[in-house]
């Protein structure tokens, strides 16, 4: 038996976050200039079963406020539970998966056919981390609803369910696995400081790499919340780099949910 195998999900996604077998690996950016990669990470051993009830923070419709969806009405799943432990996380309250109730999938299910009746384009399924669940059996919960469902992912861990939509924003303490950075349809990096732009420019050489010459993902640099320092060099490195788009996170500049 492995040594974790008698801890909850979430504390084996403890386990191994704090050890992450990771690999040393090379790139040049499009000049030829040497990029300091990041490691790779092995994806973390996530819930193996698809569960038929998750840990719920809350659901709300409202729009999306990020990335190059932002502006389209959306219903929100935000899953309990993230090991990642961003320091400048916005949503740190749900990080311990204990302290949200399990709700049944099918509970969610009516919720989502719900908003689909009000408007909704599309469901996201955010967090915490929800790719520490195996979302298999939420998005099969989901299909009746008949909306896209889409994917906010920090990308540690194995993928799980089916998206029309991956959105990674990947985080320089825990990298991504190649899995999400070859499936995701965009890139979105949280910017603080200079060092994030380094890594911004080596997860975009990854993702190209990780599809094996199909176009990469949309590329996006997301000003930390409440960092002037981030978004002054987000907003130099997007006029100085085309490919590149700012993300700002719209529904708290105007007091939406
Ligand atoms: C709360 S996270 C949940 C999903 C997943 N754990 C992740 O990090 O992608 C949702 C999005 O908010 C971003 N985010 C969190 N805190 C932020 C902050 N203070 N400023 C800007 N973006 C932030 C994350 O990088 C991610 O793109
Ligand atoms: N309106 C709105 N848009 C969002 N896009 C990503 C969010 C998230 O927390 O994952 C988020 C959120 O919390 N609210
Ligand atoms: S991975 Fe996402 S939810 Fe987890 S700490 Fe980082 S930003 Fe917050
Ligand atoms: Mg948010």
């Amino acid at each position: 038996m492995q040594a974790d195998a008698n801890k909850t999900p979430l504390a084996r996604a403890c386990l191994h976050a704090s050890t992450p077998n990771q690999t040393e690996r090379q790139a040049l950016d499009q000049s030829g200039n040497s990029i300091p990669l990041s490691p790779v990470s092995q994806p973390l051993a996530a819930d193996s079963l698809p569960a038929t009830a998750l840990p719920v923070v809350e659901t709300f419709h409202s729009l999306q406020g990020e990335g190059l969806q932002a502006g389209r009405s959306a219903f929100f799943i935000r899953l309990g539970g993230c090991a990642v432990a961003c320091p400048w996380c916005d949503t740190k309250h749900s990080w311990p998966a204990d302290l949200h109730p399990q709700r049944p999938l099918a509970e969610l299910a009516g919720e989502a056919e719900a908003a689909a009746e009000a408007g909704a384009a599309f469901v996201v399924i955010t967090g915490g981390e929800p790719l520490h669940h195996n979302l298999g059996l939420l998005c099969q919960a989901l299909e009746p609803s008949g909306l896209p469902l889409h994917l906010e992912t920090s990308g540690v861990d194995q993928l799980s369910g089916r998206f029309a939509w991956i959105t990674l924003s990947p985080k320089r303490h825990r990298p991504p696995s190649t899995e999400l950075l070859a499936a995701c349809q965009e890139l979105k990096v949280v910017v603080h400081e200079a060092a994030d732009l380094a890594f911004a420019a080596a997860m975009a050489v990854q993702a190209r790499e990780a599809r094996g010459g199909s176009p990469g993902p949309e590329l996006l640099l997301q000003p930390g919340w409440d960092s002037p320092a981030g978004q002054a060099l987000a907003i130099d490195y997007v006029r100085r780099n085309p490919q590149w788009r700012l993300s700002l996170q719209s529904h708290k500049l105007l007091g939406l949910r």
